[in-house]
C-alpha cells in the first residue's frame, strides 16, 4: 500500500513511520466502523491485515496497530537451550533493542505453568522466576505438560501465538522436537532457530544441580541432537561477548523488518 492515501469517503489513511496507520476520522466509533467498512469492502486490500488496537487520540486521528491473528509475523526466532543456559536472559535482553510494538516475548511455559498452578493451588508467578520453587516443582510440571502435549503436540503452541501484534516473535522456551515442527510448519518461511549453549561449569554456578527425571528428560535432552540450529549463542564467557552475538542478530532482526518496508 502507498505511505499515505484518501478513500472515495474522503478518509485520509497514512502509514506511519513505525508501521501503524493513522486514520484520520472524527470518532473512534466512526473510525472502527470505517475500517470495517474499507476492509469489507476491498479498498484497502492491505488493512485486512490489521486490526483496530488501542485507539490514541492523535491530530484528530486514530492509529491502527498491526495484530496477529489477521496478520503474520514476519520473524519468528525460536530460542532452546537447556537449564540456566540463560534463555530468559538473552531473550529478555534482546528484546529490550526493540521498541514494545515491534518485538514480543513468548513462552511456552506460561500457560502450562498458569494452569498447573491453577489445578495444584500453587503460586503461578513464583512458578515463572527462577528461583527453588520452580525447581521444587520442575518434574511434576514436566509430566503435566507431556501429558498434554502427548495428546496434542500444538497444546502450548497455538496458546502463546494468539493475539500477538507484533511483527517479531521470540519464542523462548522450546524444548521438543515437536516444538519445533509446530512452528515450522505454521511459520517455516519465517523461522529462525536459536540455541543458546552455557558449559555446566556456567550453569552450576547459575544454581544449576543435575537432577534424575529433569535433566534426563526429553524436555532437557529432546533438542540435544538432530537440530540444525540457524543462531547458536554462547552465554559463557563475558557480557561484552553476548553483547556482540546479540548484536548480529538484532541486525538480522532489522534487515528482516526493512524488507517490508
Ligand atoms: N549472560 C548473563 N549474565 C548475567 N547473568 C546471567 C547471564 N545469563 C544468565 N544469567 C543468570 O543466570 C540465571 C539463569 O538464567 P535464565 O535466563 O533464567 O536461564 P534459563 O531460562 O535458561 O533457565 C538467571 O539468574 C540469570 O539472570
Ligand atoms: C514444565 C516446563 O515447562 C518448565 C519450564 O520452565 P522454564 O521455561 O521457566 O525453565 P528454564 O527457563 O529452562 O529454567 C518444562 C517443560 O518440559 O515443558
Amino acid at each position: 500500500m502507498r505511505s499515505s492515501c484518501v478513500t472515495p469517503s474522503g478518509v485520509t489513511v497514512t502509514r506511519r513511520r513505525d508501521s501503524k496507520w493513522l486514520l484520520r476520522w472524527l470518532s473512534q466509533t466512526d473510525a472502527v466502523k470505517r475500517l470495517v467498512e474499507l476492509v469489507e469492502g476491498g479498498d484497502i486490500k492491505q488493512l485486512a491485515r490489521f486490526r483496530l488496537a488501542e485507539c490514541d487520540s492523535e491530530c484528530s486521528g486514530y492509529t491502527v496497530g498491526a495484530v496477529r491473528g489477521m496478520g503474520e509475523p514476519r520473524l519468528v526466532l525460536l530460542f532452546s537451550g537447556k537449564r540456566k543456559s540463560g534463555k530468559d536472559h538473552v531473550t529478555n535482553s534482546l528484546q529490550l533493542r526493540f521498541s514494545s510494538d515491534t518485538c514480543s516475548v513468548l513462552r511456552l511455559s506460561g500457560p502450562l505453568k498458569e494452569q498447573f498452578a491453577l489445578e495444584r493451588g500453587l503460586d503461578y508467578e513464583r512458578l515463572l522466576g527462577a528461583t527453588g520453587y520452580k525447581e521444587e516443582f520442575r518434574a511434576d510440571m514436566i509430566r503435566w505438560g507431556e501429558e498434554k502435549r502427548r495428546r496434542d503436540p500444538g497444546f502450548f503452541c497455538r496458546i502463546i501465538v494468539q493475539r500477538v501484534s507484533q511483527p517479531v516473535w521470540i519464542i523462548s522456551d522450546a524444548r521438543r522436537k515437536s516444538d519445533i515442527d509446530w512452528f515450522r510448519s505454521e511459520y517455516g518461511a519465517v523461522l529462525q532457530t536459536v540455541r543458546v549453549e552455557a558449559s555446566e561449569e556456567t550453569r552450576e554456578a547459575r544454581g544449576w544441580v543435575y537432577t534424575p527425571e529433569v535433566d534426563d528428560a526429553e524436555s532437557e535432552c529432546d533438542l540435544d541432537q538432530g537440530v540444525d540450529f540457524d543462531w547458536i549463542i554462547s552465554n559463557d564467557g563475558e557480557n561484552s561477548s553476548l553483547e556482540e552475538q546479540l548484536n548480529k542478530l538484532t541486525d538480522f532482526i532489522y534487515s528482516k523488518l526493512d524488507e517490508f518496508k
